[in-house]
């Protein structure tokens, strides 16, 4: 991206989740790890979980594609909050013109629609189980994996959305020890790609609490895939049911896996909090 005198963005957030978006169809190039770093700085940028870019798509199918940068600079292949966002700056822009249409994204096209009141809901696809696609090294698929972590061992489920989430059960979510095994789970070498970590309470049977260790991002107020990782996991173990309610610190998203290996349908607010430009360079 050339380095000219302001980058204009939109600032929004969903669920907590919050992003910087910019408009970069028409071909402008996609900023490097050093501008979304720029970018997310709650100090010296805009700040924000990850930064969005949305694009022109190669498929005439898709409205428009959009791609994401973590906070640290590192291209991630979905983020389930950031795609509802995407698809409310392009109904705000006149661009999506009817409520349901497809995105292009890095995991693949996504479906999404409006569901009016600034409430998206997004057609995640299936979940990716097999440790190969999430990636995760193991031996063989299984609904839970042990591994030894903090002088002791943890048991996670192991769920890609197009992104890699670890699922932790836990009897209170407020008492996780999510800022220790968050990362210790992250460094491990069977997550070769790292992971997002996510340590879920089960409430009722279709609610769950949860709280997600970002890849890249550290603890956000909410991680759109990651609600959808923890229903697929808790699910898969008879702890929930596949219509389900996940309370996150910033906000309720609700996540439908209606069966195996069908599409996960994440629903949930978007908001849009300022426009702004980002000056490149100081003035003399
Ligand atoms: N940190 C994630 C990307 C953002 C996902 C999250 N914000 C969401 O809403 O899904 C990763 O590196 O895979």
């Amino acid at each position: 991206m050339s380095a000219g005198r302001a980058l204009r963005f939109s600032k929004m957030h969903g669920a907590g989740n919050d992003f910087v978006v910019l408009d970069l169809r028409g071909g402008r190039d996609a900023p490097g790890p050093a501008l979304a770093r720029r970018l997310a700085d709650r100090h010296a940028g805009v700040g924000c979980d990850q930064l969005l870019t949305i694009e022109d798509s190669a498929f005439p199918d898709c409205l428009a594609r959009y791609r994401i940068w973590n906070a640290d600079g590192t291209p991630a292949s979905q983020c389930g909050n950031g795609a509802r966002c995407v698809a409310a700056w392009l109904r705000r822009e006149g661009v999506a013109m009817s409520p349901r249409f497809r995105l292009d994204s890095p995991a693949g096209p996504v479906q999404a629609e409006a569901l009016g009141a600034g409430r998206y809901a997004i057609d995640m696809g299936p979940p990716r189980l097999a440790p190969a696609a999430i990636p995760f090294r193991a031996e063989a698929e299984a609904v839970e994996y042990r591994l030894p972590l903090d002088g002791g061992e943890v048991a996670f489920g192991a769920v890609s959305m197009g992104n890699p989430h670890a699922v932790i059960e836990v009897a209170d979510v407020a008492a996780a020890p999510v800022a220790r095994l968050g990362p210790a789970l992250q460094a491990r070498p069977e997550f070769p790609e790292g992971v997002n970590v996510g340590f879920a309470q089960v409430l009722a049977p279709d609610r769950i609490r949860l709280r997600v260790f970002e890849r890249g991002a550290g603890e956000t107020l909410a991680c759109g895939s990651g609600a959808c990782a923890a229903v697929v996991a808790l699910v898969r173990r008879g702890r929930l049911a596949r219509h389900a309610f996940v309370e996150l610190p910033g906000g309720t998203l609700e996540i439908t896996w209606p069966a195996d290996d069908a599409s996960v349908v994440m629903a949930g607010p978007t908001a849009f909090v300022f426009e702004g430009e980002l000056l490149l360079e100081q003035p003399e």
